[in-house]
């Protein structure tokens, strides 16, 4: 569904993207992870023809971002943080307004609202909803037109652990459902939680592509820790055979309480490889 091929953004001396490839598959939830100003936005807009690349090559669906972008329009929608709901209309009148934009039915309101849980509140105005409510709205807009394809600028940024859940739940059914979703974000739980495969950027470039459970176990220890009845905390290594005899020994005695894996989380990948911004 999309292709990306050496893309490249310059501002004058700043190299916002500098030379970047990967390519998502339909359904798929591929996440861009990295710091501030690693090029994540600058990314998504040149995907969705909101920026022109200054090199390289991207395709949506098989058509060039820079000359076919009128054949992208209908395939595609986006949440980006900068874009603004009518506050002093209701939900439902905002849904509305759009599906009369897009031509889609007047019912396709109705049966976004329920998707995005707002059927009880699509009668109150904007105004009055909480930000989580703000952000579903801003994606049952996103959704009016069917898309293929749906990018996401950091969609649970401001959200408590609740709203963000119940947002995350929300891409994952979208993408059950066969859309694709390209999403942005700087939390690394989030994206370990959420996406298929994720790419690492760092100054504009890519230091990592793969699915998160093979940069976590890539990266991380091949060990574990054993908590036992006494509340001891023991480490085993994985590789060493007289690990595994002790491992037996407790078992056999009832002695574990629980094991933990010593598997690297997402973000001490992230660490490792992004480090810190330039
Ligand atoms: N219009 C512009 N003019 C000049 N420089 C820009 C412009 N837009 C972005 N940049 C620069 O390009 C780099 C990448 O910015 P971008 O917004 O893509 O980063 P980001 O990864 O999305 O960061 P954040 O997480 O803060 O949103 C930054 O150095 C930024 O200052």
């Amino acid at each position: 569904m999309v292709e990306v091929e050496g893309l490249r953004k310059h501002y004058g001396p700043v190299r916002a993207v500098d030379g970047i490839s990967f390519s998502v598959g339909a359904g798929e939830v591929f996440g861009l992870l990295g710091h501030n100003g690693a090029g994540k936005s600058t990314t998504i807009r040149m995907l969705t023809g909101r920026s022109r690349p200054t090199g390289g090559s991207a395709r949506i669906a098989g058509h060039d971002v820079v000359s076919e972008p009128e054949e992208i329009k209908p395939l595609i929608n986006l949440v980006f943080e900068d874009q603004n709901l009518y506050e002093r209309f209701s939900g439902r009148d905002n849904l509305a307004f759009f599906a009369r934009l897009y031509e889609a039915p007047a019912s396709r309101v109705d049966e976004l609202l329920e998707l995005v849980g707002l059927t009880g509140a699509a009668g109150r105005k904007v105004k009055t909803y909480s930000t989580g409510m703000k952000q579903r709205l801003l994606i049952a807009r996103a959704l009016i037109n069917r898309p293929r394809i749906l990018f996401l600028d950091e969609p649970t940024r401001g959200l408590d652990p609740t709203s963000a859940r119940e947002l995350r739940n929300l891409i994952a059914d979208l993408s059950r459902r066969g859309t694709t979703v390209l999403l942005t974000t700087h939390y690394m739980e989030e994206a370990d939680e959420l996406c298929d495969r994720v790419a690492f950027l760092s100054a504009g470039r890519i230091v990592a592509l793969d699915t998160p459970r093979e940069l976590k176990l890539k990266r991380g220890e091949r060990a574990a820790t054993v908590i036992l009845r006494s509340r001891e905390e023991k480490t085993i290594r994985l590789d060493d055979p007289a690990d595994a005899t002790r491992l037996q020994g407790w078992m056999v005695k009832g002695d574990i309480v629980a094991i933990h894996s010593r598997e690297g989380t997402l973000e001490d990948v992230f660490v490792e490889l992004a480090g810190r911004p330039l």
